[in-house]
This record gives structure tokens, sequence and C-alpha cells, in this order.
């Protein structure tokens, strides 16, 4: 709860110079040392973490485009987690840097849905609330915050009463006001960490389904860890495969498939060619 009240009530600051990058730190241009290219929308660059004695990542570096949907996908406990929550900025790392279009994460409006949406929504907040609650922290009038959420629940599709209380919902529901609510900030980046796995067939295909039309409607830089192959390559435009530890990019997979994606988009020779391709690179991983 404390991560999830801290990512709520992070609004994003004015540039400050302590935060602002150094000079030439911008998109296409030189980030200290390394060159990036244009279309890059966070930067990770020599990122150590270590858990103890055991080193998770080393100077591990990564270029993450922007408006695009990245799938992470790797063998257990690779760091997957670990990876999503550094850039957040919702744990800590030992050395490095990662910037969002040259900004710091707390000048960055971010979106989360955590795995467990039991605990991610407030119990004693109707549905509504919660999905109003981040927009607080926001300088908008009571009408833009009211158009935002009529925008949410019509993008949604929202045949349920958002009066209810989260225990009078679906675990499906729940996680539906949870996306919701990660989305009314409007966000320029958003995580997902499993965001279905805990949920019915029929919901997490409902649920990919709106968070697919709300990424047409706005393509934001979005980042997923699945389990589900199928679903990281459905979902992507990039698969990212994690190798064992010390962690690195076993490869970054494109999947340009045309949206929506639908049934028949996982029969396309296409599809199959990425999962197949992924899945050996999976393999060739966890043998290791
Ligand atoms: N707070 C922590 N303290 C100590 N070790 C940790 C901590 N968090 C994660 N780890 C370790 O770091 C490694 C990576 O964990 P992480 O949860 O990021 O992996 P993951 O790839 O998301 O795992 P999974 O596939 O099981 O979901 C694991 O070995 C885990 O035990």
């Amino acid at each position: 709860m404390q991560a999830l009240n801290t990512l709520l009530q992070r609004q994003p600051q004015a540039a400050t110079d302590a935060v602002r990058p150094p000079r030439g730190q911008v998109a296409g241009m030189d980030l200290g040392h390394r060159w990036y290219a244009p279309g890059t929308h966070i930067t990770i660059r020599g990122l150590d973490k270590r858990f103890g004695a055991h080193t998770l990542y080393d100077n591990f570096d990564l270029d993450i485009p922007k408006g695009k949907l990245i799938s992470i996908f790797g063998p257990n406990g690779c760091g997957k987690s670990t990876l999503i929550n550094m850039i957040a900025g919702i744990l800590p790392y030992d050395r490095g840097q990662i910037l969002f279009d040259g900004k710091d994460v707390h000048d960055t409006r971010i979106g989360y849905v955590f795995q467990n949406y039991r605990e991610a929504v407030f119990p004693w907040m109707r549905a509504i609330d919660n999905i109003r609650y981040p927009l607080k922290y926001l300088k908008l009038s009571k009408g833009e915050k009211d158009a935002r959420i009529d925008k949410l629940v019509e993008s949604f599709d929202v045949k349920i009463d958002l009066n209810k209380y989260p225990y009078e919902m679906s675990g499906g529901q729940q996680q539906m006001v949870s996306i919701m609510r990660s989305l009314v900030v409007d966000p320029e980046v958003l995580f997902l960490d499993e965001p279905f796995s805990a949920l019915d067939y029929e919901m997490t295909q409902f649920l990919r389904d709106r968070l697919q039309k709300v990424f047409m409607e706005k393509p934001v830089t979005t980042i997923l860890v699945s389990h589900d192959l199928d679903e990281a390559v459905y979902l992507a435009d990039y698969v990212l495969l994690l190798s064992r530890n010390p962690t690195r990019v076993a490869d970054f997979v494109p999947f340009d498939a045309p949206r929506p994606r639908t049934a028949e988009t996982t029969l396309t020779p296409d599809f199959l060619r990425v999962k197949g391709h992924s899945l050996e690179i999976f393999q060739r991983e966890v043998r290791k």
C-alpha cells in the first residue's frame, strides 16, 4: 500500500535545476557518453541492482521506444518485476540512470497496475471514488475531472454500477477499477505487472480488449510483465526477452500486426513466428 500511495500521490513537478537533465540529454542526443535514438522514451543506462550478495542487474542498458507496448517475458525470478519497479521509481537501484524523455521519473506522470488488485483498490471507497482519487493531485477543474471520468467509463464500456464498493464486485471488476484509476491521470507511461494473471478467461479477454482500445485511441508507452507468452506477444509492439541473472536483454522482438488484434491474429504466420522465436530464446535461457 505504501508503494501505491507514493505512486498515486506523485505529482509531476515543474523541472527544477536540481532535476533538469544536463544540456544535451534530449532524445536523439548524447546521454552522457552514449547515443540514444530518436523515438526513444525511456533510457536506462548502467543500472546495477543487488539484493544482499545477489547481483540481479549489472551495468544494464535498455532503450524503450515512445508510444509502444513492450511485453517483458523471461525465466522465473530473472527480475521482471524488479525492473519495472525500478523504472516506475518505487524501488531504488544501486547505480545507473533512468530518464523519461530526458526527465526524472518524478517529473513524469505514470500509471501502475498491480497484479494483486485486492491490495491495490481502496476498500473504503466506492469504485468511482477509487478511479477519481488520483485526480485530486492534478490541477484540473471539476468539469475537466468529470469529463475524464466520463470518457474512461465510455471507453471501457462499463456496464456495472460504479457506486459499488470493491467488496461488492468480482475480482475482474476490481481490476478494471484499478486499470481505470491508472489511466485517469492520462499517464505518459503505463506499467502493468501481470494484471490479468488472477482473473478468469472471460474477464481477461474483456480487459485486454479494453486496454487495446484505449491504447489505439492514444498510444501511451506501456510496459507489461506477463507470464503468458501468448498474451505477451498478442498485446506487444515489442517482446523484451530477459536472460537469467545477472539479467541481460536476450532479445527485443518486434511484432507489428495491426490493431485491434483478435483471436485470428494468433493464427497468423507472423504471430506464430514471433511466439516460436521467443519460446526458443526463453528455453535457451532457462537451460543456462
Ligand atoms: N525485496 C527483495 N529482497 C531480496 N530479494 C528479492 C527482493 N525482491 C526480489 N528479490 C529477488 O530478486 C529476484 C528477481 O525477483 P523479481 O520478482 O523481480 O523476478 P520476476 O522475474 O518478476 O519473478 P517471477 O517470474 O517469479 O514473477 C528473485 O530471485 C527474487 O527472489
